[in-house]
């Protein structure tokens, strides 16, 4: 297969897919001034290596909240791989397990997530357990939150982790200029079957799955955090802070881990891009609970960066989505493949022996002039 970096994964998918499907894949909310900021604040980020440091080949693996992982790289969770691929988050979900990577599986997934933790499993590794963690929209339904909760404990799902970022849903452009706003006949949110939901409570639940049970709900608060740890035993991660004083919130609430995400530019438009904002975050939890960011990660360089800057790992969402799309489960793991060798390689000429050897020494503007 013969994709040189990501971004060649893209054009390949968008080559393939439906335009109304790309377009909501790759599209943000409104002028998409988030979705353009998260990688152009990478590039604004200098990296000034250290010579002669005899750090031999780099290590890459990582662990965070016990998750073992071949490196700092995860899987965001994205919704509707379905769209992308028939073998959907089937597909994704073998790719990573092969990989060591960890999946955060999407609550609206188009696969069940027992049938994903089905395929993990299978493609893990000589019999090891794969990491699969699961993303979760609150639901102000109570009762169906916790079944939710119950089905991913069961499926060996070893996180949850909340999107907090979401009490409405951005609005989308492209999506309105398309026309699109539901899964097409024969797709559905696995997960969501049983859901009863408004305006469907005439069809018994027979017709369940639809995309528009969902309810991102501005009453989610700071108790429903509360509710879940007293609930499930799992770490929580919250996804999608952007602001120090609840990154502080969150650690005096008992969250394990923050995932800093602006949701790749598809919520608050303009919102700053995530690495910038991540120096602030990490000054604000002290170390206190690991770090994870995603937005905008394209290559091994921006890994470093995010490294450099507080994070623990960090994690990608369309990227994924893209290597589906463009050739399913080698598509996935061709994106796993090459972030995996650009950070080898970044890290190398570096002269970083691991992940946890990379520090803010390394980082300057790409403005000059320099102090
Ligand atoms: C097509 C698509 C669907 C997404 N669906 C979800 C979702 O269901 N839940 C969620 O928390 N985040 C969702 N996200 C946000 C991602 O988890 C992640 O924050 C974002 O994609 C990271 O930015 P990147 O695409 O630049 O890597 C979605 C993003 C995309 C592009
Ligand atoms: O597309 C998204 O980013 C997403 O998170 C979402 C939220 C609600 C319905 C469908 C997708």
């Amino acid at each position: 297969m013969d994709y040189a970096n990501v971004r060649s994964l893209e054009e390949a998918a968008r080559a393939v897919l439906d335009p109304v499907h790309y377009d909501y894949f790759a599209g943000g909310a409104q002028d998409e001034i988030t979705v353009a900021a998260n990688e152009a604040a990478f590039a604004r980020i200098g990296l000034v290596p250290r010579i002669l440091r005899g750090a031999a080949r780099p290590r890459l693996g990582t662990t965070v909240l016990g998750a073992e992982m071949s490196m700092p790289v995860m899987l965001s969770p994205t919704a509707f791989h379905k769209l992308a691929h028939p073998e959907a988050e089937r597909a994704t979900a073998r790719a990573a397990a092969a990989a060591g990577v960890t999946m955060i599986s999407a609550m609206l997934s188009t696969v069940a997530i027992e049938d994903i933790a089905a395929e993990a499993r299978k493609a893990a590794p000589g019999g090891a357990e794969p990491s699969l963690w699961f993303q979760l929209y609150v639901q102000p339904d109570l009762g169906f939150t916790e079944a939710i909760v119950r089905r991913a404990e069961a499926a060996g799902c070893r996180a949850l982790v909340v999107t907090v970022d979401s009490p409405a849903l951005g609005r989308h452009e492209r999506n309105d200029r398309n026309d699109f706003h539901d899964l097409p006949p024969g797709m559905r949110c696995e997960n969501l079957r049983e859901l009863p939901g408004e305006g469907l409570r005439d069809l018994g639940g027979r017709d369940s799955g639809h995309v528009r049970q969902v309810v991102l709900s501005p009453e989610i608060s700071w108790d429903h955090i509360a509710w879940l740890r007293q609930i499930s035993d799992l770490p929580i991660v919250l996804k999608g802070v952007l602001h120090p004083r609840d990154a502080r919130l969150a650690v005096e609430n008992g969250v394990d881990a923050l995932l800093v995400s602006n949701h790749g530019g598809r919520q608050l438009d303009t919102t700053p891009a995530t690495i910038d904002r991540l120096p602030i975050i990490a000054e604000a939890v002290q170390g206190q609970v690991p770090l994870l960011l995603d937005g905008g990660v394209r290559r091994g360089t921006d890994v470093i960066k995010a490294l450099a800057l507080g994070a623990t790992a960090t994690a990608i969402g369309r990227p994924a989505v893209w290597g589906l799309a463009a050739a399913g489960e080698a598509g996935v793991a061709r994106v796993l493949d090459l972030l995996r060798n650009e950070l080898d390689n970044a890290l190398t000429l570096c002269g970083c022996a691991s992940p946890q050897d990379v520090t803010a020494e390394l980082l300057t503007t790409m403005e000059g002039p320099h102090q």
